[in-house]
């Protein structure tokens, strides 16, 4: 349906670049196309989405948890009409409540391979050039003796003794190092903006006949909770 010259969207507009450039030996090909769709769809979208699946399979679960948000959220946006991010330093429960979520849901269990480019010496151990490296996340953000506790959902892995949102080193869903998450700003700003405006307005319910919640996740690239239903109504409306 593309109409040379009229564009509606990216790939259209990428098209168009790829038509007038002919074979320049610019870097305008269908390769690199398909590299900025990946991009866009698997390392943008499909990430943030699967975190925000995840926060509300668990919220509903945790009605206290959510309640105690709700209450903390009600109280700093009294009078504002939207939620802005600079606001989470007046929010340390939901701080810890959305990066403890992100904890859990460890979207990219093993996130991307990476191989040396020299002979390392990390930690006592030789890796040779060449070797192909896959950092194991999932361990990270479990680890036992990082995480007062390691093994359960519990807001308390981000807050200190005065109740103040505190980050662990061992918080690294985005990894760690010169290529790590390159959206990672962008990432935690839309799971806070998202999550808080939700929120606000509505109430999430776990459905009476959903039966018990099942926290296995399906394993891939990116993890993903097993599919659910879930109940929203407007809050106040109960
Ligand atoms: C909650 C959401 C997200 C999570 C958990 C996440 C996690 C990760 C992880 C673990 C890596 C691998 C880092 C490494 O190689 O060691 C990565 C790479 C990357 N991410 Fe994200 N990401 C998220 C959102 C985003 C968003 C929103 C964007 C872009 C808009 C993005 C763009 C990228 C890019 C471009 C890379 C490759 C960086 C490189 O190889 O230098 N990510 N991400």
């Amino acid at each position: 349906t593309r109409v040379p010259g009229k564009p509606r969207h990216f790939i259209d507009c990428y098209l168009d670049e790829m038509d007038k450039r002919g074979n320049d030996g610019s870097l305008f090909s269908e390769d690199q196309l398909c590299a900025f769709l990946l991009d866009l769809h698997f390392a943008g979208t499909d990430t943030t989405a699967n975190s925000l699946l995840n926060a509300f399979f668990y919220l509903m679960n945790y009605p206290e948890t959510q309640e105690r948000c709700q209450q903390e959220i009600d109280k700093v946006l009294d009078g504002k009409d939207e939620v802005s991010f600079e606001d989470r330093h007046q929010m340390p429960y939901v701080q810890a409540v959305i990066h403890e979520l992100q904890r859990l849901a460890d979207t990219a269990p093993l996130a991307v391979f990476h191989k040396t480019t020299k002979d390392t010496e990390l930690m006592g151990y030789s890796i040779p050039r060449g070797t192909t490296v896959i950092p194991n996340l999932s361990s990270v953000l479990s680890e036992e003796g990082q995480w007062k506790y390691p093994h359960e959902f519990n807001p308390e892995n981000f807050l200190n003794d005065q109740g103040e949102f505190v980050k662990p080193e061992a918080f690294m869903p985005f990894s760690a190092g010169p290529r790590m998450c390159l959206g990672e700003a962008l990432a935690r700003m839309e799971v806070f903006l998202f999550m808080v405006t939700l929120l606000r307005r509505f109430k999430f319910i776990w459905p009476e006949d959903a039966g018990e919640p099942d926290y296995t996740k399906v394993f891939g690239t990116t993890q993903t909770p097993r599919p659910y239903r879930m109940k929203v109504q407007l809050r106040g409306t109960a």
